[in-house]
């Protein structure tokens, strides 16, 4: 799926990252615990040279229990990673994560030095809505630190715990087809960057064999098994009186009520990929890239020789 980037802001993303790196201890990356591996940046690894990961699942609330549990196994057993899950119903979620990092980064030159950590997130993931519940009372914003750029802000957690929030956005280029449709449908993607239908038609696909219960009860549609993703948007749309004039069913009506269902958690807690299927779904999509890379440098070589 074809999705607009901002290389602009990537750049500048990547050079505040870039300087600020070797200060940081440990790196914070948000995802959504819906789509842990779609939402990760494959890029920040490359940025944050080899810095102990912490990884913050958020959105909890709204993600699959049992599979927010097997992703969190999953990057737990990593080295030099820890994750935690996280959703705005913690009062108080500073403990776990100022915990999470000590284990991560325990030995600063004695603890002499502050804990400095980054946070990093592609967007509505949650990283404001945690930073303001992290900032309380304790805010403090500085801007003018040497080497700070002027969008980045640190907040004081502890008198020796800062978190610095990246300025900019750091999006991935997706080589997983099936993220780009996750992330569209999850809210991360601009309303006009995609195709409703197309991804309602993707999301019903990994519902109707993976939640059949959630779509029988939402809408009131029997033997869920039974239909297609194209069937299912019709008889959705036949349920929720989504008809046009002469009778057509409106599918692009009810291509926005499954999105709309999907964000809210009205179908339920919904997660859209496991682990594994993340993990097939990289290589296969790494697979697809390299070979796009040799086609294009085929082509090019045709050319330079049909040119001489
Ligand atoms: N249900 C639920 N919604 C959340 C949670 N955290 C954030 N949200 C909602 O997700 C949306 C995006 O949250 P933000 O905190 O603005 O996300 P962000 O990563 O800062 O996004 P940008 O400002 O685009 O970078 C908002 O509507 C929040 O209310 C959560 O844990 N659970």
């Amino acid at each position: 799926m074809a999705i607009q980037w901002f290389p602009g802001h990537m750049h500048l993303t990547r050079k505040a990252i870039g300087e600020r790196i070797k200060d940081i201890d440990v790196v914070i990356e948000m995802l959504d615990a819906r789509l842990p591996g779609s939402s990760a940046n494959p890029m920040l690894a490359e940025l944050i040279q080899g810095k102990p990961g912490l990884k913050i699942l958020s959105k909890q609330d709204l993600a699959d229990p049992v599979q927010t549990a097997a992703w969190l196994n999953h990057y737990n057993a990593l080295p030099e990673v820890r994750a935690l899950g996280l959703d705005t119903s913690m009062v108080s979620p500073a403990k776990a994560l100022i915990e999470a990092c000590q284990q991560l980064a325990p030995n600063r030159g004695g603890m002499v030095k502050p804990m400095r950590v980054l946070i990093c997130g592609i967007p509505n993931v949650g990283k404001s809505t945690l930073i303001n519940t992290l900032k309380g009372k304790r805010a403090a914003k500085t801007g003018d630190e040497a080497g700070v750029t002027k969008l980045e802000q640190r907040i004081t957690l502890a008198d020796d715990f800062y978190l610095y929030d990246t300025p900019g956005v750091l999006w991935p280029r997706i080589i997983v087809e099936q993220s780009g449709f996750n992330l569209a449908a999850s809210g991360a993607i601009g309303v006009n960057a995609f195709d409703e239908e197309v991804v309602a038609l993707e999301l019903l696909n990994y519902l109707i064999p993976n939640y059949p219960q959630a779509l029988e009860t939402r809408y009131k549609i029997k033997d869920v098994a039974s239909h297609t993703d194209e069937t299912m948007l019709e008889a959705i749309a036949r349920q929720r009186g989504a008809i046009q004039s002469g009778g057509r069913v409106n599918t692009s009506k009810a291509a926005e009520l499954v999105i709309h269902d999907f964000r809210s958690a009205a179908l339920g807690r919904v997660t859209l990929e496991t682990p594994e299927e993340f993990a097939q779904w990289l290589a296969e999509g790494k697979k697809a890239d390299a070979e796009r890379a040799q086609r294009k440098e085929g082509s090019k070589k045709a050319k330079k020789q049909a040119r001489e």
